[in-house]
Protein backbone atom coordinates (compact mmCIF):
# COMPACT_ATOMS: atom_id res chain seq x y z
CA UNK A 1 0.00 0.00 0.00
CA UNK A 2 1.32 3.38 -1.10
CA UNK A 3 -0.17 6.27 1.12
CA UNK A 4 0.47 9.68 -0.70
CA UNK A 5 -0.68 12.75 1.66
CA UNK A 6 -1.89 16.22 -0.51
CA UNK A 7 -0.64 19.28 1.89
CA UNK A 8 -0.08 22.98 2.14
CA UNK A 9 0.02 25.33 4.56
CA UNK A 10 -2.10 27.67 1.96
CA UNK A 11 -6.07 26.99 1.16
CA UNK A 12 -7.46 27.38 -2.13
CA UNK A 13 -4.45 25.63 -4.32
CA UNK A 14 -5.79 22.56 -5.38
CA UNK A 15 -5.53 19.88 -2.85
CA UNK A 16 -8.82 18.48 -2.52
CA UNK A 17 -9.33 18.75 -6.19
CA UNK A 18 -5.86 17.05 -6.62
CA UNK A 19 -6.75 14.07 -4.16
CA UNK A 20 -10.00 13.15 -6.14
CA UNK A 21 -8.54 13.39 -9.61
CA UNK A 22 -5.46 10.95 -9.30
CA UNK A 23 -8.02 8.90 -6.77
CA UNK A 24 -10.38 8.78 -9.65
CA UNK A 25 -7.35 7.94 -12.19
CA UNK A 26 -5.76 5.29 -9.74
CA UNK A 27 -9.11 3.55 -9.50
CA UNK A 28 -10.15 3.72 -13.24
CA UNK A 29 -6.86 2.30 -13.92
CA UNK A 30 -7.94 -0.98 -11.61
CA UNK A 31 -6.81 0.15 -8.21
CA UNK A 32 -7.88 -0.40 -4.74
CA UNK A 33 -8.07 3.43 -3.42
CA UNK A 34 -8.44 4.70 -0.40
CA UNK A 35 -9.43 8.84 0.09
CA UNK A 36 -9.22 10.09 3.73
CA UNK A 37 -10.43 13.34 4.57
CA UNK A 38 -8.94 15.16 7.71
CA UNK A 39 -9.98 18.41 6.61
CA UNK A 40 -12.58 19.85 9.63
CA UNK A 41 -14.65 21.49 6.68
CA UNK A 42 -15.01 18.09 5.26
CA UNK A 43 -14.67 19.26 1.40
CA UNK A 44 -13.95 15.81 0.06
CA UNK A 45 -16.56 14.40 2.31
CA UNK A 46 -19.10 16.49 0.42
CA UNK A 47 -17.73 16.38 -3.12
CA UNK A 48 -18.93 12.68 -3.07
CA UNK A 49 -22.08 13.95 -1.91
CA UNK A 50 -21.78 12.36 1.44
CA UNK A 51 -23.56 14.57 4.24
CA UNK A 52 -20.91 14.82 7.36
CA UNK A 53 -23.81 15.96 9.69
CA UNK A 54 -25.32 12.92 8.98
CA UNK A 55 -22.44 10.37 9.51
CA UNK A 56 -22.38 7.93 12.95
CA UNK A 57 -18.36 7.25 12.15
CA UNK A 58 -16.27 8.84 10.46
CA UNK A 59 -12.09 10.20 11.25
CA UNK A 60 -13.22 11.86 14.10
CA UNK A 61 -13.72 8.36 15.59
CA UNK A 62 -10.72 6.67 14.40
CA UNK A 63 -9.01 10.10 16.58
CA UNK A 64 -11.02 9.17 19.54
CA UNK A 65 -10.45 5.59 19.82
CA UNK A 66 -6.34 5.87 19.50
CA UNK A 67 -4.46 2.54 20.69
CA UNK A 68 -7.89 0.99 21.35
CA UNK A 69 -9.11 1.38 17.22
CA UNK A 70 -9.67 -2.25 15.78
CA UNK A 71 -10.05 -3.01 11.88
CA UNK A 72 -14.02 -3.31 12.32
CA UNK A 73 -14.45 -0.05 13.64
CA UNK A 74 -12.53 1.19 10.40
CA UNK A 75 -14.74 -0.32 8.24
CA UNK A 76 -17.87 1.01 9.38
CA UNK A 77 -15.95 4.84 8.94
CA UNK A 78 -15.75 3.24 4.96
CA UNK A 79 -18.05 5.46 2.90
CA UNK A 80 -18.54 3.66 -1.00
CA UNK A 81 -18.11 6.28 -3.29
CA UNK A 82 -20.68 5.76 -7.03
CA UNK A 83 -16.89 4.86 -8.76
CA UNK A 84 -15.92 0.93 -8.86
CA UNK A 85 -12.46 0.40 -6.43
CA UNK A 86 -12.74 3.64 -4.82
CA UNK A 87 -13.72 4.61 -1.16
CA UNK A 88 -13.90 7.17 1.01
CA UNK A 89 -12.96 7.37 4.46
CA UNK A 90 -15.40 10.99 5.79
CA UNK A 91 -14.84 13.95 7.59
CA UNK A 92 -16.59 15.80 10.10
CA UNK A 93 -16.85 19.10 11.45
CA UNK A 94 -15.52 17.48 14.89
CA UNK A 95 -12.30 16.87 13.77
CA UNK A 96 -11.79 20.76 14.91
CA UNK A 97 -11.88 19.53 18.03
CA UNK A 98 -9.24 17.12 18.11
CA UNK A 99 -5.95 19.57 18.83
CA UNK A 100 -7.94 20.88 22.22
CA UNK A 101 -9.07 17.00 22.84
CA UNK A 102 -5.38 15.25 21.96
CA UNK A 103 -3.09 17.85 21.76
CA UNK A 104 -1.13 17.05 25.16
CA UNK A 105 -1.18 13.31 25.06
CA UNK A 106 2.30 11.38 23.85
CA UNK A 107 1.95 9.45 20.59
CA UNK A 108 -1.07 11.09 18.90
CA UNK A 109 0.60 11.76 16.17
CA UNK A 110 0.84 7.89 14.88
CA UNK A 111 -3.04 7.19 15.24
CA UNK A 112 -3.67 7.58 11.92
CA UNK A 113 -0.79 5.58 10.37
CA UNK A 114 -1.23 2.89 12.98
CA UNK A 115 -5.00 2.70 11.72
CA UNK A 116 -3.72 2.45 8.17
CA UNK A 117 -1.92 -0.08 8.89
CA UNK A 118 -4.74 -2.09 10.01
CA UNK A 119 -6.53 -1.88 6.36
CA UNK A 120 -2.98 -2.18 4.32
CA UNK A 121 -4.41 -5.19 2.89
CA UNK A 122 -7.40 -3.94 1.19
CA UNK A 123 -6.31 -0.34 -0.56
CA UNK A 124 -3.11 -0.60 -3.38
CA UNK A 125 -3.24 3.68 -2.64
CA UNK A 126 -4.29 5.68 -0.14
CA UNK A 127 -4.53 9.32 -0.71
CA UNK A 128 -5.08 11.84 2.48
CA UNK A 129 -6.33 15.21 2.08
CA UNK A 130 -5.04 17.29 4.68
CA UNK A 131 -6.49 20.71 6.37
CA UNK A 132 -4.17 23.99 5.63
CA UNK A 133 -3.98 24.04 9.33
CA UNK A 134 -0.54 22.41 11.09
CA UNK A 135 -2.14 20.70 13.91
CA UNK A 136 -2.63 17.21 15.11
CA UNK A 137 -4.44 16.47 11.81
CA UNK A 138 -1.54 17.31 9.15
CA UNK A 139 0.70 16.19 12.02
CA UNK A 140 -1.02 12.71 11.77
CA UNK A 141 -1.05 12.79 7.47
CA UNK A 142 2.63 13.53 7.05
CA UNK A 143 4.13 11.03 9.66
CA UNK A 144 1.40 8.38 7.72
CA UNK A 145 2.47 8.79 4.46
CA UNK A 146 5.05 7.50 1.24
CA UNK A 147 5.11 10.89 -0.15
CA UNK A 148 3.77 14.24 0.57
CA UNK A 149 1.90 15.89 -2.98
CA UNK A 150 2.13 19.72 -2.40
CA UNK A 151 -0.30 21.51 -4.94
CA UNK A 152 0.88 24.98 -5.50
CA UNK A 153 -1.04 27.77 -7.55
CA UNK A 154 0.72 29.33 -10.14
CA UNK A 155 0.53 33.20 -8.66
CA UNK A 156 2.88 34.94 -6.16
CA UNK A 157 1.16 34.99 -3.24
CA UNK A 158 0.89 30.88 -2.78
CA UNK A 159 4.68 30.36 -3.44
CA UNK A 160 4.95 32.19 0.62
CA UNK A 161 2.63 29.68 1.40
CA UNK A 162 4.57 27.06 0.05
CA UNK A 163 8.23 28.31 1.94
CA UNK A 164 5.53 28.17 5.40
CA UNK A 165 5.01 24.47 4.20
CA UNK A 166 8.35 23.55 3.63
CA UNK A 167 9.35 25.24 6.95
CA UNK A 168 7.12 23.19 9.00
CA UNK A 169 8.45 19.80 7.10
CA UNK A 170 11.71 21.02 8.29
CA UNK A 171 10.92 21.35 11.69
CA UNK A 172 8.70 18.23 11.86
CA UNK A 173 12.11 16.25 10.56
CA UNK A 174 13.62 17.10 14.08
CA UNK A 175 10.56 16.61 16.00
CA UNK A 176 9.35 12.93 14.16
CA UNK A 177 12.76 12.26 12.88
CA UNK A 178 11.13 11.44 9.51
CA UNK A 179 12.91 12.53 6.62
CA UNK A 180 10.05 13.63 4.21
CA UNK A 181 9.52 12.85 1.02
CA UNK A 182 7.66 15.39 -1.28
CA UNK A 183 6.63 17.02 -5.00
CA UNK A 184 5.79 19.98 -5.71
CA UNK A 185 2.89 20.62 -8.12
CA UNK A 186 2.33 23.45 -10.27
CA UNK A 187 -1.34 23.97 -10.29
CA UNK A 188 -4.08 26.13 -12.21
CA UNK A 189 -1.43 27.35 -14.81
CA UNK A 190 -2.68 29.72 -17.00
CA UNK A 191 -0.19 30.30 -19.68
CA UNK A 192 -1.52 33.58 -21.04
CA UNK A 193 -0.88 35.18 -17.81
CA UNK A 194 2.57 36.49 -16.89
CA UNK A 195 1.78 35.93 -12.91
CA UNK A 196 1.50 32.15 -13.83
CA UNK A 197 4.69 32.12 -16.18
CA UNK A 198 6.54 33.89 -13.09
CA UNK A 199 5.21 32.20 -10.49
CA UNK A 200 6.48 28.44 -12.49
CA UNK A 201 9.85 30.35 -12.86
CA UNK A 202 10.48 31.09 -9.39
CA UNK A 203 9.50 27.46 -8.44
CA UNK A 204 12.07 25.81 -10.45
CA UNK A 205 14.63 28.34 -9.29
CA UNK A 206 13.39 27.74 -5.67
CA UNK A 207 12.57 23.90 -5.68
CA UNK A 208 14.33 22.65 -8.64
CA UNK A 209 14.09 19.14 -9.27
CA UNK A 210 11.38 19.12 -6.24
CA UNK A 211 9.24 20.57 -8.46
CA UNK A 212 7.50 18.06 -11.04
CA UNK A 213 8.74 18.74 -14.47
CA UNK A 214 4.74 19.78 -16.24
CA UNK A 215 1.61 21.52 -14.79
CA UNK A 216 -1.60 21.63 -13.89
CA UNK A 217 -3.28 23.76 -16.39
CA UNK A 218 -6.54 25.99 -15.34
CA UNK A 219 -9.23 23.87 -16.71
CA UNK A 220 -13.09 24.89 -16.16
CA UNK A 221 -13.89 21.43 -16.10
CA UNK A 222 -12.50 20.82 -12.37
CA UNK A 223 -15.54 23.00 -11.34
CA UNK A 224 -17.70 21.85 -13.42
CA UNK A 225 -17.05 17.87 -12.37
CA UNK A 226 -17.51 19.19 -8.46
CA UNK A 227 -20.66 20.16 -9.40
CA UNK A 228 -21.95 16.53 -10.71
CA UNK A 229 -20.09 15.01 -7.71
CA UNK A 230 -17.79 12.79 -9.73
CA UNK A 231 -13.92 12.94 -10.10
CA UNK A 232 -13.18 14.73 -13.32
CA UNK A 233 -11.47 11.76 -14.75
CA UNK A 234 -15.27 10.13 -14.66
CA UNK A 235 -16.73 13.76 -15.51
CA UNK A 236 -14.25 14.63 -18.59
CA UNK A 237 -12.10 12.30 -18.89
CA UNK A 238 -10.33 13.55 -22.36
CA UNK A 239 -10.25 17.09 -20.94
CA UNK A 240 -6.99 18.84 -20.86
CA UNK A 241 -6.70 18.88 -16.97
CA UNK A 242 -7.18 15.21 -16.24
CA UNK A 243 -4.62 14.74 -19.19
CA UNK A 244 -2.11 16.72 -17.06
CA UNK A 245 -3.24 14.63 -13.92
CA UNK A 246 -2.49 11.27 -15.66
CA UNK A 247 1.01 12.08 -16.73
CA UNK A 248 1.40 13.22 -13.40
CA UNK A 249 0.38 10.00 -11.87
CA UNK A 250 2.36 7.93 -14.14
CA UNK A 251 5.68 9.85 -12.96
CA UNK A 252 4.44 9.59 -9.04
CA UNK A 253 3.92 5.73 -9.64
CA UNK A 254 7.19 5.62 -11.45
CA UNK A 255 8.65 7.28 -8.06
CA UNK A 256 6.70 5.45 -5.83
CA UNK A 257 5.46 1.73 -7.27
N1 LIG B 1 -6.58 23.26 -12.34
C1 LIG B 1 -7.69 23.92 -11.99
N2 LIG B 1 -8.32 24.73 -12.88
C2 LIG B 1 -9.43 25.42 -12.53
N3 LIG B 1 -10.00 25.36 -11.33
C3 LIG B 1 -9.43 24.58 -10.39
C4 LIG B 1 -8.23 23.81 -10.66
N4 LIG B 1 -7.89 23.15 -9.53
C5 LIG B 1 -8.80 23.47 -8.62
N5 LIG B 1 -9.73 24.32 -9.10
C6 LIG B 1 -10.86 24.94 -8.40
O1 LIG B 1 -10.32 25.82 -7.40
C7 LIG B 1 -11.10 25.75 -6.21
C8 LIG B 1 -10.18 25.36 -5.03
O2 LIG B 1 -9.68 24.05 -5.29
P1 LIG B 1 -9.59 22.96 -4.13
O3 LIG B 1 -10.88 22.91 -3.36
O4 LIG B 1 -9.12 21.71 -4.77
O5 LIG B 1 -8.46 23.61 -3.23
P2 LIG B 1 -8.01 23.20 -1.74
O6 LIG B 1 -6.57 23.50 -1.65
O7 LIG B 1 -8.44 21.83 -1.44
O8 LIG B 1 -8.85 24.23 -0.87
P3 LIG B 1 -9.09 24.18 0.75
O9 LIG B 1 -7.77 24.38 1.41
O10 LIG B 1 -10.02 25.34 0.96
O11 LIG B 1 -9.71 22.84 1.05
C9 LIG B 1 -12.21 24.76 -6.48
O12 LIG B 1 -13.36 25.48 -6.87
C10 LIG B 1 -11.70 23.91 -7.66
O13 LIG B 1 -12.74 23.42 -8.49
Amino acid sequence: MVVWTVANQKGGVGKTTSTVTIGGLLAQRGHKVLLVDTDPHASLTYYFGIDSEELDNSVFDIFIQGKELRQEQIFQALCPSTIDNLDILPATMALATLDRRLGSQGGMGLILKNALNLIADEYDYVLIDCPPVLGVLMVNALAACDRILMPVQTEALALKGLDRMIRTLQLMKRSQQKDYRYTIIPTMFDKRTKASLEAYKELKRLYSELVWSSVIPVDTKFRDASLQQLPPSVYAPKSRGVFSYNTLLTYLIQLDG
